[in-house]
């Protein structure tokens, strides 16, 4: 075996342990990959990234494959090679390799895994499927149940919830998101640094929502944008970065950033109104060191922003006796908007979890609402595209509180912002604003 052979054997070989931690241990893919990718070289990490977001996308599709090559499923003790052979029939089916190369390096990998004795049934099925291709993909294009690769409980809440849009849905699920950068408007403008962009070769959209928002036309390593490592720059989808701007923090307000971990909306809010005075909170001690990686970063920890642990359903353990002028509540959700970023998404929710998340939710509004001074302003946002959580939520919220008047957050003037996966080249985000009165 070459030493490049070798090195393809090992991503795939991560791939398949990644995706064992996914689909059997519950664990989140962000969490897997850095563990199974850590001795691998960076092109082998984008590799297993690559095979492992392309399986999760397509694991009901690929399934259905491996199932026609094979006459049961390995199991328990064997079950990494069930995986390796997703992972290799995902090349053969969806990524343009070296057929051959992409065999063998599989084959490798199944004894890198310690499974020597299944190496050759793992040839068997990959050279069957390189013989049967064409005929397994005709059958497979006759399975419209299988076409959507997402499970039953999501298409149905999708399809109930949007009749119309559901296949354009889960399809924008399934692709690949763009890279969309938010300029610090601290440092520097929007126009600024498109030029930077343009003296260093690196193209983007020509148009953008926001002024401050860029999309980059390929994905890249961001740490190799120029001045990102002074703060020029942060990555964030076009869809989060309305948040601040529906937020709208005036000069020397006091902002409750509320759920705020890894701080992308904390920093945006102080990049607008650096004279704003924030709390941000979060219940994850270990998220929160990344809200003040960010702040440092973006060079605005010298601002007024204090960064404190705390659950948002207990406001009495951290809250400050004066109310708040502007809450931000980004919700704990199911993330169904997001899928496109963390396709483990579609295989770790479960249908039961959505009344748990908006109880949650509930519970937290509840909770916020007495922070907020009256004529205040709170903005409520998830990452979802699932009614319960979103419009239901806030309509349910507001029947509780005649005190609570609803605000336009969308351009058009309606007060409930639904946007779907792929919309503006945006993840599925929703926005409502609730203002307080007397
Ligand atoms: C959607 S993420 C927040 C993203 C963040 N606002 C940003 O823009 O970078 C939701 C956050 O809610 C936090 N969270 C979940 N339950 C919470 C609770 N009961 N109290 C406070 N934070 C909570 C999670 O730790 C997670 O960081």
């Amino acid at each position: 075996m070459s030493h490049k052979e070798g090195q393809g054997a090992a991503s795939r070989a991560a791939a398949a342990l990644a995706i064992q931690q996914v689909l059997e241990q519950g664990r989140s893919l962000n969490q897997a990959l850095p563990q199974v990718t850590r001795n691998l070289a960076p092109r082998d990490k984008a590799l297993c990234q690559q095979l492992c977001f392309g399986v999760l996308r397509q694991l009901p599709e690929l399934n259905f494959l491996v199932s026609q090559l094979l006459d049961k499923p390995l199991k328990n003790k064997t079950s990494i090679i069930q995986w390796l052979m997703l992972v290799g029939t995902y090349q053969l089916v969806s990524m343009r390799v070296a057929e051959h190369g992409a065999v063998s390096a599989t084959v490798e990998a199944a004894k890198l895994l310690k499974h020597k004795s299944l190496a050759g049934l793992v040839n068997g099925v990959l050279r069957n499927l390189l013989r049967r291709r064409d005929e397994l993909l005709a059958q497979l294009a006759q399975r419209e149940d299988l076409k959507h690769n997402h499970p039953r409980w999501l298409a149905d809440a999708i399809s109930q919830a949007y009749p119309d849009q559901a296949s354009s849905i889960m399809a924008a699920n399934n692709n690949q998101a763009p890279l969309w950068l938010r300029v610090n408007q601290h440092q520097t403008t929007g126009d600024n640094y498109r030029q930077q962009l343009d003296n260093a070769a690196i193209s983007y959209a020509p148009d953008s929502p926001l002024p401050t928002a860029i999309q980059l036309d390929e994905a890249q390593d961001v740490t190799t944008l120029p001045d990102f490592g002074s703060g020029a720059v942060s990555v964030q989808d076009i869809a989060a970065q309305h948040a601040a701007w529906l937020l709208d923090a005036q000069p020397g307000e006091s902002i409750l950033d509320c759920c705020a971990a890894p701080g992308g909306k904390t920093a945006h809010i102080l990049e607008r109104t650096p004279s704003a005075r924030v709390l941000a909170i979060d219940s994850d001690a270990q998220r929160l060191t990344r809200v003040h990686e960010n702040l440092q970063r973006l060079q605005l920890a010298e601002l007024d922003v204090r960064v404190q642990q705390g659950d948002a359903s207990q406001p009495s353990t951290w809250a400050p006796k004066e109310p708040f002028d502007r809450i931000l509540l980004d919700a704990p959700c199911s993330a169904t908007g997001v899928i496109r970023r963390h396709p483990d998404i579609k295989w770790l929710r479960r249908a039961s979890d959505i009344a748990e998340l908006a109880q949650l939710q509930s519970q937290i509004l509840e909770a916020l609402w007495p922070h907020l001074r009256v004529g205040g302003t709170l903005l409520y946002a998830t990452c979802s595209i699932l009614p319960q959580e979103n419009a239901e939520q806030i309509k349910d919220f507001c029947a509780r509180h005649p005190d609570a008047i609803r605000l336009a957050t969308h351009p058009d003037g309606s007060v409930d912002w639904q946007w779907l996966p792929g919309e503006h080249a945006g993840d599925g985000f929703y926005y409502a604003k609730l203002e307080k009165r007397a």
